[in-house]
């Protein structure tokens, strides 16, 4: 890939990243920037990150904004989506369109894939007409998906056998960090890979982390959100107890804010829950997926995760009342369909 060979010799050992370094976004923008321009010392920012052909697979609530920000920033973007209509707001903005994954692959030097859960990433990524069969040596594959480590190590497999490089992305934030480019990466696998992009994620996201291995990116995105998914379940118990005590639950997402564990996830979903609305952010089915996935990370250091597992079982009832496409706040009716139920 010109761009890669062009600039990560350039990078300085002491600016490199290191396993579990945190890169904000402001202060090292410039520094990635510079090493990523090394052919012209002068160009703009602009001028460099438009020098990446940039594919994107999977258009869904999370991958849509952060395509649309890197045709903001005047990035050169092909996309490709299983359901083509979600493509057509992109077309509109300039994105290029392929009919197939590896189509994308074919025409890019760095593709993006933000899909669904394990069994999707792999569908896009290592199947017929995946993104793997456009692959070749100098091209790179960055999965932004949220997947346990074995899938990941499974499509860095497929990917690398081609000669390309690969790095698992996933991303903490949600729809409307996403639309800010405000994400935070939480990579790993090909370090020059990861230096190579470092422009590219920075207009995505406000910060990024790299992590060494594969897999260890997806560890710490399925820890985070089991702590999620937990916090979740666990502020909906509060919020149905306080109103059936006689509290005003408002009042109560007030008290949680100011105190020791205020958390902007109670502030932005307590209002809606409390009317009873969930517009999807965060899908319901995807945070299950994750309680799913963590289980079977804890499991596989034999390590007792009875908060999380518990809190699973109630996603699971809320998927089970039809509230997968909700947002994963709609947790609470479980709880409410539970007390109905027990009351009865
Ligand atoms: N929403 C959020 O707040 C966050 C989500 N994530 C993670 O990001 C990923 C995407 O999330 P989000 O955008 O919310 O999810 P959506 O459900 O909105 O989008 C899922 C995407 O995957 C595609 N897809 C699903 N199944 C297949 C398949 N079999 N073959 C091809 N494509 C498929 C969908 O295509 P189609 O349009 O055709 O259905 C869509 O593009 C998930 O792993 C999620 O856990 C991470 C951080 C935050
Ligand atoms: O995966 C969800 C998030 O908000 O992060």
């Amino acid at each position: 890939m010109a761009m890669c060979s062009s600039f990560c010799p350039q990078i300085p050992n002491q600016l490199r990243a290191r396993p579990g370094c945190s890169f904000p976004k402001k202060p090292l923008y410039a520094l990635s920037v510079k090493a990523f321009s090394s052919q012209t010392p002068n160009a703009s920012v602009k001028d460099n990150e438009l020098s990446a052909r940039i594919g994107f697979l999977g258009l869904g609530i999370m991958g849509s904004p952060m395509a649309q920000n890197l045709l903001k920033a005047g990035c050169d973007v092909t996309i490709w989506n299983r359901t083509k209509s979600k493509c057509d707001p992109l077309i509109s903005l300039g994105a290029k369109y392929k009919s197939t994954p590896q189509e994308v692959a074919i025409s890019c030097d760095v593709t993006f894939a933000m899909l669904a859960d394990p069994e999707s990433a792999v569908e896009v990524a290592c199947g017929k007409h995946g993104a793997a069969s456009g692959m070749n040596s100098g091209k790179g594959y960055v999965d932004v998906s949220t997947v346990d480590g074995a899938t990941s190590k499974l499509i860095s497999g497929h990917i690398k056998a081609t000669g390309a490089s690969f790095l698992e992305a996933p991303v903490s934030g949600s729809k409307k960090p996403a639309e800010d480019g405000q994400l935070i990466f939480l990579t790993a696998g090909d370090k020059s890979l990861y230096e190579m992009v470092a422009p590219i994620l920075d207009i995505m996201g406000k910060s990024r982390f790299y992590l060494g291995d594969v897999g260890n990116g997806a560890a710490m995105k399925l820890v985070v959100n089991m702590i999620m998914g937990s916090m979740m379940a666990s502020f909906s118990e509060g919020l149905l107890l306080s109103e059936k005590v006689g509290l005003d639950p408002s009042v109560l997402v007030e008290v949680v804010s100011q105190g020791a564990i205020s958390a902007p996830m109670y502030s932005m979903k307590g209002p809606s829950m409390i009317q009873s609305l969930y517009p999807p952010a965060f899908p319901l089915k995807h945070q299950q997926k994750d309680l799913r996935l963590a289980l079977g990370l804890a499991e596989s250091v034999s390590q007792s995760i009875p908060i999380a597992a518990a809190a699973n079982e109630l996603y699971k009832v809320a998927k089970s009342h039809g509230l997968s496409d909700h947002d994963f706040s709609a947790v609470i009716e479980a709880l409410k369909a539970k007390s109905q139920n027990s009351a009865k």
